[in-house]
């Protein structure tokens, strides 16, 4: 199912924040959206996940459930990681909760806790409870944002995989060119003040991609290339510019 954003603004109260925003995700597309901080990324999420309405344009989203995944993995600290996998999705089974658990890495630690895990192994089992609600639409903010270069490199590795084992129409926030380049099939660039469409970008070759691959770094070129047209265009158009 697809996700649809078709000339939406938002604004918070008297406060534009987003303006004229297009995009389109495909059935098992990913879509990565990349700006600087405080330019509307959350906004967006929030808008696709239905909790914020436009206050003009339409965001036609898939009917069915939603999973998240951000950047901290918030998992509930007294519940057992199979818990709180079946917290969000109460039909699993335990085996089926650590069934998902597995195919993030984390066999046979489904009665851990997450106080015993690292942040890597907690960022992977939010990954799993985000999947484990069989999603239509899946929401990833930063997802590797918090995890040190090592660990963020797996996490994305492991979500490349995934994806590609169960396609699921996914909007991608980050701030990392190589999270774009590897994850997504299409990049959109925001920027500007309030927020607009400066570019998009459509990623070349199938998922999932290596990150040695000549292709991912001439992708992270162009991009960074997009970025910085649209910091020409758009200035004063994020906190960091
Ligand atoms: N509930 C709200 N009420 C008023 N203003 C808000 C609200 N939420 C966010 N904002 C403002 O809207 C703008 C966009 O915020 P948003 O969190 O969407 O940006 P972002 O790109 O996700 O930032 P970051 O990358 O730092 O997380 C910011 O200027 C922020 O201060």
């Amino acid at each position: 199912m697809s996700l649809h954003f078709d000339g939406v603004a938002l604004d918070y109260g008297a406060r534009p924040v987003l303006r004229d925003v297009t995009l389109h995700a495909a059935p098992g597309e990913v879509v990565a959206v990349v700006g600087r901080s405080g330019c509307g990324k959350s906004t967006l999420l929030s808008l696709a996940a239905g909790l914020l309405n436009p206050t003009r344009g339409a965001v036609t989203r898939p009917a069915g459930r939603v999973g998240f995944v951000f950047q901290d993995a918030r998992l509930l600290p007294w519940l057992t990681l199979r818990e709180n996998l079946r917290l969000v999705a109460p039909t699993l089974s335990g085996a089926q909760a650590d069934d998902w658990l597995a195919r993030v890495g984390l066999r046979g630690r489904g009665t851990d806790r997450p106080g015993q895990l690292s942040l890597g192994m907690a960022q992977r089992a939010a990954v799993a409870r985000a999947l484990a609600v069989q999603p239509e639409l899946l929401l990833l903010d930063e997802p590797a944002g918090a995890l040190d270069e090592l660990t963020a490199a797996d996490l994305r590795a492991e979500l490349a995989d995934l994806l590609r084992a169960r396609p699921v129409t996914t909007l991608l926030v980050t701030h990392h060119p190589l999270e774009a380049a590897l994850l997504a099939d299409q990049v959109v660039v925001l920027g500007g003040r309030p927020a607009t469409v400066q570019g998009t970008l459509r990623v070349p070759g199938a998922r999932p991609r290596d990150p040695d691959d000549p292709a991912v770094a001439g992708t992270m070129r162009d991009l960074r290339a997009l970025i910085a047209r649209a910091d020409r265009a758009a200035p004063g158009g994020g906190e960091a510019a």
